[in-house]
């Protein structure tokens, strides 16, 4: 057995004497299925383990019957693509292989053993300013990549953003992403979204919205949804890790979209200033007006705190809840 082979290749002789790898695309018999980690609408996530290589991974696993019936088929599209385009950020999760049999699609993807930060936070309550200081970061680094890549995430909210093994944060959940057309690729880009109303306005009618409590008010409004709403939910997330609740949660989703668009919500008392001036400053109606990630990062409550390389070799802090 050659071993120097990678895994999922294998090395031929071709017609004319030359050896030559052959990628082997892997299946189900080659993982070992364990406990379901998490249930998405249309997906089930498993911890799966390589059997040739003992590697543990999270095999999110699709039923092609249910998304052809639910109309899902462009979201999945969606999804591999963005994952595909965003391959070397140790904040977001990698898709590893993809495969499939005759009825499910299978995609082969990071592990993440922390869960999700939601999770996370409802065992503590709330984050203290270090530990939000530490999440925010590595949310906001992983945002700036992601658009630097072209990829709006537009669903941006503490269940999508899990944690690994060393508790870094790991973005996840790319099928509601918005592709803007990628500068490299000049091939045009795919027709804008059906508004609601069928009509393809001059905007962009995104038909999708994203969660009700960190949904945007442009998406609400004007339907549109560029980089700015991923910073509004940037702005939800930190006021959520200090408070231990979303800014803008009502009874019912029409009335915390009514709450968004009528900026209702206020601080608890105590809420650390400079954190209080970030959130309102994120936090705003008019997205052309709202901080950018490069203003973020410059701003009073991130002094001090490392971004890019030196913030993913960062040790966790450990969880205090802010009292
Ligand atoms: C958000 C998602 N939940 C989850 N998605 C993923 C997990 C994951 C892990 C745990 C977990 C691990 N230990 N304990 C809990 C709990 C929920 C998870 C993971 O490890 N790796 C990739 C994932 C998703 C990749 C996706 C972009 C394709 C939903 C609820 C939609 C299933």
């Amino acid at each position: 057995k050659d071993r120097g082979a990678a895994v999922g290749v294998r090395r031929e002789v071709d017609a004319d004497g030359r050896t030559v790898l052959k990628s082997v695309k892997k299946s189900v018999r080659d993982f070992n299925f364990g406990r379901i980690l998490g249930e998405g609408s249309y997906s089930t996530v498993y911890l799966a383990t390589d059997r040739q290589t003992l590697r543990e991974y999270a095999v999110k696993v699709l039923e092609k019957r249910h998304i052809i019936k639910e109309k899902k088929i462009k979201y999945v599209n969606i999804e591999k693509n963005t994952l595909n385009r965003l391959t070397e950020h140790p904040g977001i999760v990698r898709l590893y292989y993809t495969f499939q049999d005759e009825t499910s699609l299978y995609y082969v993807l990071d592990l993440c053993s922390g869960g999700e930060l939601l999770g996370v936070l409802k065992k503590t309550g709330t984050f203290d300013v270090e530990c939000t200081r530490f999440y925010g970061a590595q949310i906001l680094d992983a945002i700036e990549y992601m658009h630097s890549r072209g990829v709006i995430h537009r669903d941006l909210k503490p269940e999508n953003v899990l944690l690994d093994d060393q508790m870094h944060v790991k973005i996840t959940d790319f099928g509601t992403a918005k592709q803007l057309p990628d500068p490299r690729d000049p091939t045009p880009a795919p027709p804008p979204d059906e508004g609601p109303s069928g009509s393809q306005d001059g905007k962009r009618a995104a038909s999708f919205v994203g969660t009700a409590e960190y949904v945007s008010p442009e998406l609400l409004t004007d339907k549109s949804a560029g980089k700015p709403c991923d910073l509004w939910a940037f702005g939800c997330i930190i006021y959520q890790l200090l408070a231990g609740r979303p800014p803008f949660k009502a009874a019912s989703e029409y009335l915390t979209f009514q709450k968004i668009v009528n900026l209702e919500y206020e601080f608890p008392a105590g809420f650390p200033p400079a954190a209080k001036d970030l959130v309102e400053r994120c936090l705003v109606l008019d997205p052309s007006r709202r901080l950018t990630v490069e203003h973020i990062k410059n701003h009073e409550f991130f002094d001090g705190q490392p971004f890019g390389r030196e913030l993913w070799r960062m040790k966790a802090p450990r969880l205090r809840p802010y009292v």
